[in-house]
């Protein structure tokens, strides 16, 4: 990817800024479960308000489908926003039209302005060419620090950046720049520990890190396609039977390139899926035909957690089995714990296993935790990200 220009590239002073964020925060009942996007996003929103900038942010919440969503509206982010910068933050009910145009240029350099939900634009999503236009109308210049919508082609992300100069934002800059690195000059030894549910959603990153890692370590719902094609019983595992050719693919393409490939040796077993199953502990080639697996077992934690702690350089994708019930999490959590012990420089992938660091309060002791779950499994796949490749090169 070419390098972008950033923050630094533009004068700013007294300028409307729009700044894409990805405020896509979790809530329950109205009220906000994990601010940690929002939190990534101050040093950005700071420096903007240092510059003199009038700070017009923008972002999505939810998957609103084009319409209003009472639920989805971003009030409640603007007033955890206002607690967070220590300052006035006038959040709008609208995010395009005559009256925010007004209320933009009636701004003070330094004010903030939040607007609704962009997502209430059916436009939005369809990357349409009149509604970047309608956003564009609101500003001079374009800062994109929604690293966790960077995947999406959408009039905030991308298109707008074609109408306006675009540059990215200090969050964008550093995900960009720890993933990059990682993945370009990685530390030896170098590990992917890859989990969750589905290989359909894996598949293109397993490919593009067996060019990069020395080990490999597999786990979650995703493994039992590889063991079942390794020729074991897997019970009523989660099976993708139409990927068990490429799970035999990846596992020769990994002895071709000489990378360490780990796939479980005992795994927790379940009777039903249900945090009240009744559970028990078998070797991987001891799967009993009417159980499930919902967790790797204690051998192979002790074998991840040593590969893990002999390692330079570690990226975590997906957790390692059902963790949200505690039945099934002492694997996710092991991987955790030895994640949050090694000298290895630690990168965890957004998404589950963001969410499940945190569980396990481990979190502070990672490295790099990323704000984007598919945009960091996308570069990951060594893909174009569209709110990237749309910015200014420098
Ligand atoms: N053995 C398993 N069987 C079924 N589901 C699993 C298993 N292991 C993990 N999961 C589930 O996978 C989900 C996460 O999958 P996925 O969305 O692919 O991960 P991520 O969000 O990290 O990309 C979790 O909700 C977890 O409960
Ligand atoms: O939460 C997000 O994605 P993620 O859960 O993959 O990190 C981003 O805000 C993107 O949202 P979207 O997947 O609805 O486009």
């Amino acid at each position: 990817m070419k390098v972008k220009q950033t923050m630094s590239d533009v004068a700013l002073q007294g300028k409307r800024v729009f700044c894409r964020v990805d405020f896509n925060v979790p809530m329950e009942d109205g009220i906000i479960t994990d601010d940690t996007r929002i939190r990534a996003a101050l040093p950005t929103i700071n420096y903007l308000i240092e510059q003199g900038a009038k700070v017009i942010l923008a972002s999505h919440m939810g998957r609103p489908k084009g319409e209003v969503k009472e639920d989805l509206r971003l009030t409640k982010v603007g007033e955890h926003l206002a607690k967070l910068l220590d300052k006035p933050v006038n959040k709008l009910e609208e995010s395009i039209g005559e009256s925010v145009e007004k209320t933009v240029l009636e701004m003070n350099d330094g004010d903030v302005v939040l607007l609704e939900n962009v997502r209430f634009h059916a436009g939005e999503e369809k990357n349409d060419a009149e509604l970047a236009k309608s956003f564009a109308k609101l500003a001079e210049i374009f800062v994109n620090d929604a690293f966790g919508a960077a995947h999406r082609a959408h009039a905030t992300t991308e298109g707008i950046a074609k109408l306006l100069p675009a540059v990215s934002g200090l969050l964008m800059q550093k995900e960009l720049d720890v993933l990059g690195k990682a993945l370009a000059e990685p530390e030896r030894p170098f590990t992917a520990i890859i989990g969750g549910a589905k290989v359909k959603d894996k598949i293109g990153v397993i490919d593009h890190l067996l060019d990069k890692v020395d080990n490999i370590l597999i786990g979650g719902g995703l493994s039992y396609t590889f063991t079942k094609a390794q020729g074991h019983e897997i019970g009523t595992s989660l099976l993708e039977e139409d990927k068990m050719e490429l799970a035999r693919g990846f596992l020769e393409k990994a002895k071709e390139k000489g990378v360490s490939f780990h796939l479980p040796v005992d795994v927790v077993v379940a009777d039903e899926f249900s945090k009240d199953a009744n559970t028990k502990v078998v070797d991987i080639d001891a799967i009993p035909s009417d159980w499930m697996g919902l967790d790797i077992g204690p051998k192979t934690r002790e074998l991840y957690a040593d590969v893990i702690k002999n390692s330079k350089l570690i990226i975590w994708n997906g957790p390692m089995g059902v963790f949200e019930m505690d039945a099934f999490a002492e694997g996710t959590k092991a991987v955790a714990n030895a994640m949050a012990e090694t000298a290895g420089y630690t990168i965890i992938g957004g998404g589950d296993s963001a969410a499940a660091v945190e569980k396990f309060n481990v979190g502070e002791k990672m490295d790099h935790i990323s704000t984007g779950g598919g945009a960091s499994l996308e570069f990951m796949e060594g893909k174009d990200l569209p709110g990237v490749s749309a910015l200014n090169d420098k």
